[in-house]
């Protein structure tokens, strides 16, 4: 049995992710592929619960190490119960977010480190790298539009960390993207989003034909 591809979505708050990640999960099912749709944190139900915990801390929230170590955790079984599974039955895995946010948000951002968050998920997942990684980048003020109209004050306690916290995600992602060329495909996410599947399609093409 062939191995499936894992594709993996990335990007700031209100880049476009999860309406990018369904448009991109039912293009490829219209191929004939057989597509699990799933995203971090979550995808499982003890990860889903761990999302729960990180977005709606109890008490006065999390430490930036303990953070991470909940995002890994979260992962390991994401990984170990459904993504693994997935791939190995040859289905194609399209992830909402995966390690590269943590590595962005904790490890850049929250000042854990790019290698501590690199150690964790070499523990907690062996490593898994998808096989691409989509980075959607907007505008910030064109992000920050999309997200006032859809959460209005709602927040939850890590899209609701302060400006200079999710420029530095920003920075973050822009480096790893610049050093992993091969994996990273830099997608321009303003306009509509008929568009900017087109342009994910438009960069998943030579995938697309290799599994013809
Ligand atoms: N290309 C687009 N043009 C206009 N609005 C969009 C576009 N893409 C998504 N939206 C809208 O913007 C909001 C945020 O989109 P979405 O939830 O897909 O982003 P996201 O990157 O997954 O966000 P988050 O990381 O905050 O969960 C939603 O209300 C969505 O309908
Ligand atoms: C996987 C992952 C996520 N986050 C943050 C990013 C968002 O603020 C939330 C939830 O994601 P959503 O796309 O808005 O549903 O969690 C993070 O900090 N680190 C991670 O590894």
């Amino acid at each position: 049995m062939a191995k499936g591809q894992f594709i993996a979505i990335e990007g700031g708050e209100g880049s476009g992710k999860s309406t990018q990640a369904k448009l991109l999960a039912e293009a490829l099912k219209a191929r004939g592929l057989d597509v699990d749709l799933t995203r971090e944190p979550g995808g499982t139900p003890g990860a889903e619960a761990i999302r729960g915990l990180l977005l709606h801390p109890p008490g006065e929230g999390w430490g930036a190490e303990a953070e991470a170590l909940l995002f890994a955790a979260a992962r390991a079984d994401h990984v170990a119960r459904r993504i693994k599974p997935a791939l190995e039955a040859g289905r194609w895995v399209v992830c909402d977010r995966f390690v590269d946010s943590s590595r962005a948000y904790q490890g850049g951002a929250g000042g854990v480190g790019d290698e501590t968050v690199r150690a964790l998920h070499e523990i907690g997942s062996g490593g898994l790298r998808p096989d691409v990684t989509l980075l959607i980048a907007v505008d910030p003020t064109v992000a920050s539009r999309r997200i006032a109209q859809r959460d209005g004050n709602a927040a939850d306690a890590i899209g609701g960390r302060g400006q200079l916290y999710h420029a530095a995600v920003a920075r973050a992602f822009k480096e790893m993207a610049e050093a992993e060329p091969h994996r990273f495909v830099l997608v321009d996410g303003n306009g509509p989003p008929e568009a900017v599947q087109a342009r994910l399609i438009g960069a998943l093409t030579p995938m697309l034909e290799q599994d013809r």
